[in-house]
């Protein structure tokens, strides 16, 4: 069993309905985790300044509350406060998509969440970096745990991020309804010595399985690997991809003509393409990309 948890809520999580799903929660966990603290997010106190916060008073032991966005941030916060072997981190997925814990096996269920942090079963897991632009601020670097997607993928998050609802299908329903419109950006991938100029409708990058709630475009990730995976398509008809979107929900997206699944560790993009990391928009390339050598413990299910 590790050391007291200290939990970080995002209670605007899951479109605001963390708030109460945190105080329904609560009572059930302090049963079972007599020695838990908390502290919850607000307009005031940024997920960020919880970590200062629980860093500061020898917390190492964090369980962030919320979706993928929660996790990004928390996580971010810990590289940059230099944190990040130090500490072990435990997702509870309470999020709208909670991709990232889908390929941890991490259950969404409190009753069964809780045998899960009590287990304590840990993998070394990686954490990608970025770097990206933004208008008027010029570079900027930020660390993601699960999928980081240019193209297509980048404004689909952008699109959904302006809608005032979240809801689990909203992203699938986005990327079919987008996609007639959309024309693929020219941009020059460069990889590992390996050079591909054309029209991307996507280049992911991950290190987590899934994104976009519960799609798979990068099917070979593995969080705990030395590279990043890396897909991407280049020159494909839009009706191609309509005919193949079954293959979004399955291993088999490397199938497609034009769709080439590897790995890569050192990546960089140059064009006119927007970039998203764990479901946030991020800003504009040039985007370059590959891991940090230090690597963060993460609660892990069976
Ligand atoms: N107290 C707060 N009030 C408003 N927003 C917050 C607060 N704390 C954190 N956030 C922001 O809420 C955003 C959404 O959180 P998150 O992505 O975890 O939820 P989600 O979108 O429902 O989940 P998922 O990404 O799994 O679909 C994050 O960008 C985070 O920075």
């Amino acid at each position: 069993m590790l050391a007291a948890p200290h939990f970080l809520i995002n209670p605007a999580a899951a479109g605001g309905r963390a708030r109460r799903w945190w105080q329904a929660a609560l009572p059930v966990l302090r049963k079972h985790l007599p020695d838990l603290t908390f502290a919850v997010s607000d307009d005031h106190h940024s997920l960020a300044q919880l970590v200062t916060a629980a860093l500061a008073d020898g917390r190492y032991f964090l369980v962030g509350v919320g979706g993928d966005g929660t996790h990004h941030d928390i996580i971010n916060a810990l590289v940059r406060q230099g944190a990040l072997s130090e500490v072990t981190y435990a997702p509870l997925p309470l999020g709208t998509g909670n991709d990232w814990c889908r390929t941890l096996g991490v259950p969404r269920h409190i009753l069964r969440w809780i045998p899960v942090l009590q287990a304590g079963k840990t993998i070394p897991h990686r954490i990608g970096k970025l770097t990206y632009h933004t208008q008027g601020a010029g570079p900027q670097v930020q660390y993601f745990i699960n999928v980081a997607g240019m193209a297509y993928d980048a404004e689909v998050v952008r699109r959904s991020a302006k809608l005032p609802v979240s809801h689990g299908l909203l992203y699938p329903l986005l990327t079919l309804g987008y996609l007639p419109d959309f024309t693929p950006p020219e941009l020059d991938l460069q990889y590992d010595g390996t050079s591909v100029r054309g029209r991307f409708h996507t280049i992911n990058l991950g290190i987590g399985r899934y994104n976009g709630g519960g799609m798979r475009l990068v099917p070979q990730a593995d969080p705990t690997a030395d590279t990043l995976a890396l897909t991407y398509a280049v020159g494909l008809p839009t009706r191609r991809i309509l005919a193949n979107g079954w293959r979004f929900y399955t291993n088999s997206i490397g199938r497609v003509e034009g769709v080439t699944t590897t790995h890569a560790t050192d990546v960089r993009i140059t064009g006119i393409t927007g970039l998203e990391a764990d479901g946030e928009w991020l800003g504009q390339a040039p985007v370059t990309a590959g891991l940090l050598p230090e690597r963060l413990r993460v609660v892990v299910g069976n």
